[in-house]
C-alpha cells in the first residue's frame, strides 16, 4: 500500500532546512586507535560535519537520491568545509548562505565513555544555523522538491523559526510532502512551552513526523500531556500525517500509518561507539525505503540497520553507508542471529 504519493516530476527528492555545525571527535583509525575514554583526556580529534539534517542530506545522498540544503554557515573556512563537503557528496549547496555578521558554526565535541554513555560539549554561541531567515526561502526552490525535511531545531529562535515556517507554508501550496524529524536538541530551547507552541504547528501540517517518544511528550505538552504512542499517532494523522514513526531507543520503534496499522522494529544489535547519530542513520534509511515504494516494515528494517551501523561507527556523516553496505550489513546480522533478529 501506498501511504504517500511523492510528485514525481520534481527536480530534487528532498531538501533539507536547518542545523548544520562540525562535530570533533576523539580519533579513530588504524593509526590512533584512541580508546573509550573522557572528553579532558582526549588528545586527538577528527572533524566531520554534523548536525542532523546535514547528516541526513549526506545519508540519503549516499543511497542515490537527489538532496539540497537549506541553511545558513558562517563566512570562515569551516563554512567552506560544510559546502566543499557537501558539493563532494553530490548535494546542492544553490540556497546554503554566509552569515554576514560573524556568526560561527557549533563546535560539538563528542564524547564517548562506553558502548552505552557517549555526550556532547557544544558551543553555540552566536550561532550561524539559526540566522536563517525569510529571505533565504524561495518560493521557486521549494517547487523544485518532492519532499522537504524540517528539522527542529530550526524552530528554536528567530529569524530562522519563521524561515522554517514560511517553508513549510510554501511546501503546502505547491505539493510539497513534509517531513518534520523533531530533532529536539535542549541546548537550543529555554522553555517547553514555546517548544511545544512550534514542535505542533509543523507537526500538524506534516505528512510524516518522526521523534522519539520524549520528542512527542514535548510537542504535545500543550495539547494533551501523557498520551500512549497510539493515541499521538491517531492525533497527528488526525492532522495530515499520513505516517507517524515513534522511536523507544534500545526498546524499539513503530511506526503508524493512517489505515490504522502498526509496524514494529527493534535495533540490530551492535557494540555502540556513541549514542548519537543513530537517529540520521534511521532516518536517511527509513526515507530511503519510502522512496523506493518498499513496504513499511522493509523500510523500518533498512533504517534501524542503517542507524546501528552509525552508533558502530566514529561519526554521524562520513560513515554514512551506500544501499549495497546496508544490504550487505542486514544480511550478515541476519545469518548471524536469524532472519527475524530485528521485526518484532
Ligand atoms: N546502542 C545501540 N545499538 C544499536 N542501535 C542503536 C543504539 N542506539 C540507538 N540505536 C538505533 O538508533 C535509533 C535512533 O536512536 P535514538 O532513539 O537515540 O535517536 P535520536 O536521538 O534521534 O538520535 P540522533 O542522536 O542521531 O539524533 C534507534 O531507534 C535504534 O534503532
Ligand atoms: O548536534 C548534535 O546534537 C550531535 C551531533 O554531533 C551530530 O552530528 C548530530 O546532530 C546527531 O544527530
Amino acid at each position: 500500500m501506498e501511504y504517500i504519493k511523492f510528485n514525481e516530476a520534481r527536480e530534487l527528492d528532498l531538501i533539507l532546512l536547518g542545523r548544520v555545525a562540525i562535530d570533533f571527535n576523539p580519533a579513530y583509525n588504524e593509526q590512533v586507535k584512541e580508546e573509550f575514554k573522557p572528553l579532558k583526556k582526549v588528545h586527538m580529534f577528527e572533524k566531520f560535519v554534523g548536525g542532523s539534517p546535514a547528516n541526513i542530506a549526506v545519508g540519503v545522498t549516499r543511497h542515490g537520491m537527489k538532496a539540497g540544503f537549506l541553511g545558513k554557515v558562517s563566512d570562515d573556512q569551516f563554512g567552506e568545509f560544510v559546502v566543499d563537503y557537501f558539493n563532494e557528496q553530490g548535494i546542492d549547496t544553490s540556497h546554503i548562505t554566509k552569515c554576514k555578521n560573524g556568526e560561527k558554526l557549533g563546535l560539538t565535541f563528542t564524547e564517548m565513555l562506553s558502548s552505552s554513555e557517549s555526550s556532547i560539549l557544544m558551543y553555540r554561541n552566536c550561532i550561524a544555523d539559526l540566522q536563517l531567515s525569510v529571505e533565504d526561502i524561495d518560493e521557486e526552490y521549494i517547487k523544485k522538491a518532492k519532499a522537504i525535511l524540517i528539522s527542529g531545531t530550526a524552530l528554536a529562535e528567530s529569524p530562522s523559526r519563521e524561515a522554517a515556517l514560511k517553508a513549510v507554508m510554501l511546501a503546502k501550496r505547491n505539493d510539497v510532502r513534509i517531513i518534520f524529524d523533531i530533532d529536539y536538541r535542549a541546548y537550543n530551547w529555554k522553555n517547553t512551552d514555546e517548544l511545544s507552541i512550534y514542535y505542533s504547528t509543523v507537526a500538524k501540517e506534516a505528512d510524516i513526523i518522526m521523534g522519539s517518544r520524549e520528542e512527542f511528550d514535548l510537542t504535545e505538552k500543550l495539547i494533551k500531556p501523557g498520551m500512549t504512542d497510539e493515541e499521538s499517532a491517531a492525533l497527528w494523522q488526525g492532522y495530515h500525517a499520513a505516517i507517524v514513526v515513534i522511536k523507544h531507543g534500545m526498546k524499539g520503534s513503530t511506526a503508524y500509518t493512517r489505515d490504522g496499522q502498526s509496524f514494529s522494529i527493534k535495533p540490530f544489535p551492535v557494540e555502540a561507539r556513541k549514542g548519537f547519530g543513530g537517529g540520521d542513520g534511521y532516518g536517511s534509511g527509513f526515507l530511503y525505503g519510502l522512496y523506493q515504494g518498499w513496504d513499511i516494515i522493509d523500510c523500518l528494517e533498512f533504517g534501524s540497520a542503517e542507524a546501528s551501523m552509525m552508533v558502530k561507527s566514529n561519526n554521524c556523516s562520513d560513515s554514512l553507508p551506500t544501499p549495497e553496505e546496508v544490504h550487505a550489513f542486514i544480511k550478515e546480522e541476519k545469518e548471524k542471529f536469524g532472519e527475524m533478529i530485528a521485526r518484532v
